[in-house]
């Protein structure tokens, strides 16, 4: 199984080093454009093997997508990220360019590859990844919401004083501060669901926080985070690896599931050997409806400043 991850910044590198630790790849081939970057990386990296205990063997590679050919997966984390009191959305500008060049690039050299695209504004570099490509719908996966449900979980373990090991829960919607849609209502402690636990008052400010989950980290950072959105990538890569047909909440091209179309935003679907093996539609209330299509306007206002 070898895997190219293109950006060896902050979450690209932390993504290559968790799919390293889980060892289940044989190969891992980060891709940067600043000269010799990638390689220090992979190097450094490397020199962990023997200390985490991992076969997978990390090759860096300035902006040389030979070394990329025929890779299973490709991740996408090239771009800029965001400063404190920026949206994800002004990163439109930049982004755009690089992920269009990027995922021509990696198509070019692995016709069958799956791709997963990280760099921000994520939904709509997810929709541009399938306007640049052609690729099957099944074979171009956004990655926000399995970090997003990983960040509710966290702040549903801090209210309900619970091991984080012991709650469940998922976010749908785009990957934006106003967009993300925590499905309260489905959440639990052990199958218990959390407003036996909790008031409706403490799951709002649960929500709330989910919602802003990255701008909070990136207001203390400085620049956004790269711990959990690596762990993050690293599960859709194992799951598609693996063939795991796991769940995951990801970002999804629509036609006509949910009631949406000509958009991509995050659903949950099933994940294996072929991508998204199966996009699961879940009955919402009206009131979750009603916040998803809201969510899914503004990722289509986004996508309209594409230049497509
Ligand atoms: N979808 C999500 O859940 C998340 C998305 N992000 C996004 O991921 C992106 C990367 O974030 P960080 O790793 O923190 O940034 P970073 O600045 O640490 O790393 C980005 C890397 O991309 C490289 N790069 C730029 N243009 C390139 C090109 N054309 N080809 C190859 N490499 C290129 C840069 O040299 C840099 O090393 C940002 O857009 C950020 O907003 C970050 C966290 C979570
Ligand atoms: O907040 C950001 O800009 C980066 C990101 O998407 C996240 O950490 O959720």
């Amino acid at each position: 199984m070898k895997i190219t991850v293109v950006g060896a910044g902050a979450v690209g590198a932390s993504c290559a080093e968790y799919i390293a630790i889980k060892n289940f790849a044989s190969e891992v081939v980060l891709v940067d454009i600043k000269e010799g970057f990638a390689e220090g990386k992979a190097m450094d990296l490397m020199q962990t093997a023997s200390l985490n205990g991992f076969d997978t063997r990390i090759v860096g590679s300035t902006s040389d997508y030979s070394k990329t050919a025929n890779s299973d997966i490709c991740v996408i984390t090239s771009g800029i990220p965001r400063k404190p009191g920026m949206t994800r959305e002004e990163l439109i500008g930049i982004n755009a360019g690089i992920v269009k060049d990027v995922s021509a690039s990696l198509v070019k050299h692995s016709p069958n590859t799956i791709l997963i695209v990280v760099s921000n504004p994520m939904d709509t570099m997810t929709y541009l990844a399938h306007k640049t490509t052609g690729l099957p719908k099944n074979r171009i996966i956004g990655m926000g919401g399995a970090l997003d449900s990983a960040r509710f979980k966290y702040r549903l373990a801090e209210a309900l004083e619970a091991p984080i090991s012991d709650v469940d829960g998922m976010v749908i919607g785009g990957h934006s501060d106003k967009g993300m849609v925590p499905l309260t209502r489905l959440a639990t402690r052990n199958s218990v669901p959390v407003t036996e636990f909790i008031s409706q008052d403490r799951l709002d400010e649960v929500r709330e926080a989910t919602k802003v989950g990255g701008a909070t980290l990136t207001g203390l950072l400085g620049t956004s985070a790269w711990y959990a959105p690596g762990a993050a990538v690293s599960g859709l890569v194992q799951a598609i690896a693996c063939d795991q047909k796991k769940i995951f909440p990801c970002s999804v091209l629509l036609e006509g599931e949910y009631g949406l179309n000509d958009l991509c935003i995050g659903v949950p679907v099933v994940l294996g050997k072929n991508g998204i093996e199966k996009i699961v539609d879940i009955k919402l209330t009206e009131a979750e409806r009603t916040h998803l299509k809201e969510s899914a306007e503004g990722v289509s206002a986004t996508n309209g400043l594409l230049e497509l």
